[in-house]
């Protein structure tokens, strides 16, 4: 299969469709971005990459960044992650307050924001704010073999000085108990994983650990065993995309995590990790390009978990 192609074709066929969707406005910062931008790359288990389209331009990851943090948590705590978020979709917004309280404070999964924030929460344990930002970018540098990884600090703030929501997300869990650290400290952190700003190329490089059995075939480093590998793949097949996760296997069928600033991390396990940017939404927060080249991807690929 010619992959160059493949993404030259789905670049070339979405032309007349950019700018398609809403960028995100809620946080001031991201509402500036040019909403005709579209970058794809594909970074397959033998290290080689395929781009087209804007895949070298950075963008904010937002929260493509739960999954690098829920592989942090899983590292430090194991299997104890699950006493404090679930692992089911929600079927709610990424920001929804309501099932918080039904369910005692404990979220669906590490994936809605709520969820994400109990993560930082277990990530920050026994460091400062400044040390886990610290952590968190050595090991994005690590998994994307790429010194040059950086934190957007305008994001961050931007989203500092306006997520009420969050706020409210957190101090509801801090009332239950499910937040150890002053919510200005956690949020802190998750701001700034928020706002780290990485290519396609880059992305598609952190990822490739999930399509190659925890170990980045680029270093050679194992990052997570095998077992761990498959299970956060699970997890994002079934709620990286929010409400909108059943809509995604039904259309593109594979493991994906999308964030409001448009990109989304894809991994077709054993073969590849792929990285599209779009940062026009749809209903549900989505990329909405991003989400009809990874269908034509894997239309075009047969890269579907569930068959060609
Ligand atoms: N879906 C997202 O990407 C949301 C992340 C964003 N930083 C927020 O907390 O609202």
């Amino acid at each position: 299969m010619d992959l160059q192609a493949v993404v030259d074709d789905i670049v070339r066929d979405l032309q007349p469709r950019l700018g398609e969707g809403k960028v995100a406005d809620y946080i001031p910062e991201l509402a500036r971005v040019d909403p005709k931008q579209f970058g794809l790359a594909i970074t397959t288990v033998d290290g080689t990459t395929y781009t087209a389209g804007d895949a070298d331009t950075s963008f904010s990851i937002q929260s493509i960044s739960k999954v690098f943090m829920l592989t942090l948590a899983l590292g430090k705590a194991g299997e104890s992650v699950w006493k404090r978020v679930g692992r089911e979709p929600s079927g709610s917004s990424f920001n929804s307050i309501v099932q918080l309280e039904h369910e005692h404070g404990i979220p669906r999964n590490p994936f809605i924001n709520a969820g994400a924030i109990v993560i930082t929460d277990m990530v920050l344990a026994g460091h400062k704010p400044r040390e886990a930002i610290g952590e968190f970018l050595r090991f994005m540098r690590f998994i994307a073999d790429d010194d040059s990884v950086t934190i957007d600090e305008k994001v961050a703030r931007s989203e500092q000085e306006t997520g009420f929501r969050n706020f409210a997300l957190a101090n509801f869990m801090r009332g239950f108990g499910n937040l150890q650290h002053p919510v200005e400290h956690t949020l802190g952190v998750y701001f700034h994983q928020c706002a780290l700003a990485m290519s396609c190329v880059q992305l598609s490089h952190a990822g490739l650990y999930l399509a190659n059995r925890g170990t980045n075939p680029l270093t050679g480093f194992s990052v997570v065993s095998p077992k761990r590998a498959r299970r956060i793949n699970a997890l994002m097949l079934t709620c990286g995309h929010y409400d909108g996760s059943g809509d995604f296997a039904y259309h593109v069928g594979l493991p994906g995590k999308s964030g409001v600033g448009g990109g989304i991390l894809a991994i077709a396990p054993g073969k590849a990790s792929i990285a599209v940017w779009s940062p026009g939404l749809n209903k549900v927060g989505n990329s909405a390009l991003g989400s009809v080249a990874l269908e034509m991807l894997a239309t075009r690929t047969g890269w579907s978990v569930f068959g060609t």
